[in-house]
């Protein structure tokens, strides 16, 4: 289980509290949808989720465990909403994948080719000719799958999907949840999926918590 408890944060000393004594639960193998109004602070719980920021106080725990006793990659990947702001832009797509597996550089590379072609390709999510380019030479809707595919291949207990389907046309929308619900399903993680989207999550989600506002 993924657990957020009595977290508070604010992102400044004098700054209103943006999160304040907040609990979330999510479990292995489950889907459970984030919804509340546009600046309310569903991403910054999902930034303190995975560690990105730190509580003024409260505890992340991950299967029992301090989210900061984890050493390596993180058991909770987080996909933001701007995915340009998480990628070095010197690196090719192929580069920035193969250092999300926990693998050597050289077979890393190898990899990468390989999950894209027998799977991702297969689905129409990455195309393989977008490996060799850099991140600003394709799409936001493109760049969006490719941070996916990113968070998986860290092989998380626990993904939060931050808006991560609001740029993508219907049908590629829902084959990337058809995606996420078979890692569910087949590897049992747990996903936070943040939205205020509620026909979205409607359709995706096990539950829906409606943030809470301080
Ligand atoms: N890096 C930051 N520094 C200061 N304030 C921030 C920062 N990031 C977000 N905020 C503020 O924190 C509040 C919550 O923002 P947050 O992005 O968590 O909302 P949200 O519910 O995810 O919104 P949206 O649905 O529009 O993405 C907003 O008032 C926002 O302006």
């Amino acid at each position: 289980m993924l657990t957020g408890t009595d977290l508070s944060f604010r992102w400044s000393r004098r700054g209103p509290w943006i999160l304040h004594e907040h609990a979330i639960e999510v479990a292995p193998g489950e889907v459970v949808g984030l919804r509340g109004p546009s600046g309310s602070g569903k991403s910054t719980l999902a930034a303190v989720l995975a560690g990105l920021q730190r509580p003024a106080s409260g505890t992340v725990l991950v299967d029992d465990e301090p989210l900061a006793s984890f050493t390596g990659a993180s058991p909770v990947q987080v996909v933001l909403q701007h995915p340009d702001r998480a990628m070095n832009p010197r690196w090719t797509i192929r580069e920035v994948l193969a250092e999300a597996l926990p693998l050597r550089r050289r077979e890393a590379l190898v990899r990468v080719d390989e999950i894209v072609a027998e799977d991702w390709a297969r689905h129409g999510l990455v195309n393989p000719d977008w490996l060799g380019r850099h991140p600003h030479e394709i799409s936001g809707g493109e760049l969006q799958r490719v941070n996916l595919l990113r968070a998986l291949c860290a092989e998380p207990r626990y993904l939060l999907a931050d808006e991560i389907s609001a740029s993508l046309d219907a049908i590629t929308q829902t084959v990337l949840w058809h995606r996420i619900e078979h890692e569910v399903k087949s590897r049992r993680i747990g996903v936070l999926a943040v939205s205020h989207d509620s026909a979205l999550l409607e359709q995706v989600a096990d539950r829906i918590v409606d943030f809470r506002t301080p």
